[in-house]
């Protein structure tokens, strides 16, 4: 994937919101445990490939309403918009197209987990064991890495 670009030059173009749902489970005292991932059905690009469920935003829309949609569309299940924590940005050149991925936590849901899409999904830790993993999601693996103090490979190429 050595045409991806993590820090685009913008020239002008206008990216792509996507609203990125990190679920993770939480033990009684609050530590942060297993986070969700689920592969890209096929018909899609990067088919195959996991990521952290989300999509695009539509006209209108915030992250999180657009966070709440995307996970109700794709896995079945329901959040609140007044729960989500936006926690980072992150801006990605594919050769599909340029998307500012904005990642947001959510550490409660309702409803039992569907693959609306016919997609999989994997809890996981680090390192996550499932491949390939999208470019544009291993930032959030680093991300976790620093959280937890976590040293070594955060997935597996
Ligand atoms: N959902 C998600 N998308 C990601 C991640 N990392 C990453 O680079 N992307 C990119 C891939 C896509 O270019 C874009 C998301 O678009 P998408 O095609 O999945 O969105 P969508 O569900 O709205 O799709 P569609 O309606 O156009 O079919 O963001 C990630 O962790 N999760």
């Amino acid at each position: 994937m050595s045409e991806v670009v993590r820090a685009p030059a913008l020239q002008g173009r206008t990216p792509v919101a996507v609203a990125v749902g990190v679920l993770i489970e939480r033990d009684a005292a609050g530590r942060e445990g297993r986070f969700l991932l689920t592969s890209r059905p096929q018909g899609k690009v990067y088919a195959g490939h996991w990521e952290f469920p989300g999509g695009k935003l539509e006209a209108g829309e915030s992250v999180e309403e657009a966070l709440r949609r995307e996970l109700h569309e794709e896995l079945g299940i329901d959040i609140d918009v007044a729960a989500v924590q936006r926690w980072k940005e992150e801006m990605f050149d594919y050769p599909h197209a340029l998307v500012r991925l904005h990642f947001c936590k959510v550490f409660a849901w309702r409803g039992e987990f569907e693959m609306r899409e016919a997609q999989q999904m994997a809890w996981q830790t680090l390192p996550v064991q499932v491949r390939p993993v999208l470019p544009g999601t291993i930032p959030v693996l680093e991300w976790f890495a620093q959280e937890r103090g976590h040293a070594g490979p955060t997935h597996i190429d």
